[in-house]
């Protein structure tokens, strides 16, 4: 479990983050959204210890993570596992040895182990006969699932995902979020995901955070999104056509179901 408490962080005039509280339970799809530029990434930055908070406090399982000696830092980091936005695969390596780099850089494993340890998280993203290709032979979901292994391959116990959909298409997109959930519930990992995609929110967020200007201005599970008063979060939500559609239709539905009702004298 991730809790966060009151962080704030301003860059020269412009305040980015404004004082936001969180807890992030383990085993969940817990879910940064909002706007472009609202403070997700910066945000996520934070929590992973690559922007330095001016205010509040980070704590990993009850440890506390700022402001703490380098090397409990160091060893909470080292049980983060980070899928980038464009996969950042190393062009000049392999897929096994793309997997294989963390663990040389942060296990004391030995050869054997670590090809057993590639061999495992390939064939657990479904990429069991890929690992000779090169990055530049791969499609965009082959690309994230190779990210995903390499973010797993040294037992992370919190995985961070930064737009794991951008880029593909929207059946690809579903099973790389179904991918990140089953390995998330299957581990235990805490898994914080930042994303603007709605889909995936309606589908998989456990908890869902909308930051809206630097503030949390809701917090909930996916279930209870559509039906929010949060105006932000209403306009943010309903930009989109489909999704005005899907409301629609819902009220429809509604609507009839209460003639309905009404008729069979249940109301
Ligand atoms: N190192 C930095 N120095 C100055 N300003 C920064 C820095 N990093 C981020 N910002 C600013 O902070 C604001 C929030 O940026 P952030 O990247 O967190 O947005 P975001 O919500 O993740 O957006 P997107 O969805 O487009 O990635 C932006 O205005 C950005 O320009």
């Amino acid at each position: 479990m991730i809790e966060i408490h009151n962080i704030h962080k301003t860059f020269g005039d412009k305040k980015v983050l404004d004082g936001i509280d969180g807890v992030f339970e383990s085993g969940k799809m817990n879910m940064l959204l909002g706007a472009s530029g609202t403070g997700k990434s910066v945000l996520l930055k934070c929590i992973v210890g690559l922007v330095k908070p001016d205010l509040g406090s980070i704590t990993y399982d009850g440890r506390i993570f700022t402001n703490n000696k380098l090397d409990i830092r160091q060893e909470i980091r080292r049980k983060i596992g980070m899928l980038f936005q464009g996969s950042a695969l190393f062009d000049s390596m392999n897929v096994n040895e793309n997997v294989e780099f963390p663990l040389t850089m942060l296990t004391d494993m030995n050869r054997t182990e670590r090809k057993k340890r590639v061999e495992f998280c390939l064939q657990r993203v479904g990429l069991e006969n890929a690992g000779n290709l090169m990055p530049s032979e791969l499609s965009g979901g082959m690309k994230k699932r190779v990210g995903i292994a390499r973010a797993i391959a040294p037992h992370c116990t919190y995985l961070f995902c930064d737009e794991p959909n951008s880029g593909l298409d929207p059946l690809t997109a579903i099973t790389i979020d179904e991918l990140i959930k089953e390995i998330t519930e299957e581990y235990d990992i805490t898994t914080i995901v930042v994303t603007h995609d709605m889909n995936s929110v309606l589908e998989y967020g456990d908890n869902v955070m909308f930051l809206y200007k630097g503030k949390k201005l809701w917090e909930g599970h996916s279930s209870g999104i559509m039906d929010t008063r949060v105006k932000e979060l209403n306009d943010f939500i309903f930009s989109n056509r489909l999704m005005r559609d899907a409301k629609k239709i819902e009220q429809i539905e509604e609507n009839e179901q209460r003639d309905e009702d009404i008729r069979n004298g249940e109301v």
